[in-house]
């Protein structure tokens, strides 16, 4: 029998060291496990994957995405072998073959997570293994403007109840399905809005990586208030993309800075008066967005399920890596 914790003694109690379900690392410290990953992408093709305003150079693929891409090369194996002892227990009852390995990557807005989730998709795809990497935002999913503002929540964008997520949790699930063709609507920020009849296509691919704010929070319960399986349970390894909320705001508004001396000039920019009025005001403009809308998300919605992430990246103010921790448990 296993003895009750109230019956151990006292010394046992005091010494044990509190129980975590992660190991944290030192940016040095994870570099090393890199092993002898080779670094297949040149300086150019980590210039065409870096997003506005990030600065992921060579030093931070070798550092910090190889041994990310070598464990996940881990996972990915270790979790086919999981589906094969699946498949042998099912037998003729519903076995599945060419299930795609999901990976989510979190965060908030302007943290750099489409550079985090863009790189994922060039190191991985390069393993032959799994040659086949499908990178999609959950940017799709929004509800269209028109619904927004029929709904009330033009100021609630990137908050769970602007999205359908009913939707997004089926696309990911039918992927995972394995069905031969499975699409989802396109966001463009540029018109900051859905796409109209645009849609992308996703066909059976070997990992699914799915980037957006909202990709850990939980599922809400049914309308008879049951729990319901949601977007983050398809997972098989996550990311949360993480810095300071000051170090955030700079990179939005410094971001707002530069797309105002170059995408808002598009005539079909939704930003393009902010091209017209001072920098003063368009920063202003900015600073209300972010702290009406960007940060409440970030406080409220999306730093809550940090913790629910396998992997944390936390950058310091100049966007590299410095801090890692894993769940192990
Ligand atoms: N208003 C805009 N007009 C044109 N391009 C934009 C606009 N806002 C963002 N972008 C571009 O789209 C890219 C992705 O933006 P997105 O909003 O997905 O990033 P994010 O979620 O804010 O944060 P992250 O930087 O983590 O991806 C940005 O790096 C930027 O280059
Ligand atoms: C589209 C989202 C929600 C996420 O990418 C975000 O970029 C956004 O538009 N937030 C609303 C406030 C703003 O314009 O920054």
């Amino acid at each position: 029998m296993i003895s009750p914790v109230s019956a151990m003694p006292r010394s046992a109690h005091r010494h044990r060291p509190e129980a975590t379900p992660y190991v944290d690392l030192t940016r040095a410290e994870w570099s090393a496990l890199r092993d002898k990953t080779p670094q297949p992408l040149t300086a150019e093709e980590v210039e065409k994957l870096r997003g506005l305003g990030d600065v992921i150079d060579l030093d931070e693929v070798r550092d910090i995405y190889l041994p990310l891409s070598r464990l996940l090369n881990l996972y990915v194996g270790a979790t086919d072998g999981l589906r094969g002892a699946l498949n042998t227990f099912l037998g003729e009852k519903g076995s599945q073959s060419g299930t795609p390995f999901v990976i989510g990557v979190a965060g908030s807005v302007a943290v750099g997570k489409s550079t985090v989730a863009r790189l994922l998709q060039a190191l991985l795809s390069r393993w032959p293994e799994h040659p086949r990497v499908e990178l999609v935002t959950t940017d799709g999913f929004l509800l269209p403007t028109k619904e927004l503002q029929a709904r009330g929540l033009m100021s609630r964008k990137g908050f769970p109840e602007s999205y359908d997520r009913r939707a997004l949790t089926r696309f990911v699930a039918d992927i995972k399905a394995g069905k031969d063709e499975v699409t989802a609507p396109v966001y463009s920020h540029l018109i900051y809005d859905i796409v109209p009849g645009e849609r992308l296509t996703v066909r059976r691919p070997d990992i699914l990586i799915v980037e957006g704010l909202n990709v850990l929070q939980p599922a809400l319960p049914g309308s008879d208030g049951r729990t319901r399986v949601g977007l983050a349970d398809y997972f098989d390894f996550s990311v949360y993309v993480d810095a300071s909320g000051e170090d955030i705001e700079r990179w939005y508004l410094e971001r707002f800075k530069k797309l105002r001396q170059t995408a808002f000039h598009n005539p079909s920019s939704y930003f393009r008066k902010y091209t017209q009025v001072s920098e003063q005001e368009a920063v202003d403009y900015a600073r209300m967005l972010w702290r009406t809308i960007n940060k409440p998300n970030l406080t409220e919605n999306i730093a809550p399920t940090r913790g629910r992430a396998t992997l944390q990246l936390r950058k310091g103010p100049d966007h590299t890596v410095q801090r890692l921790r894993l769940r192990k448990l």
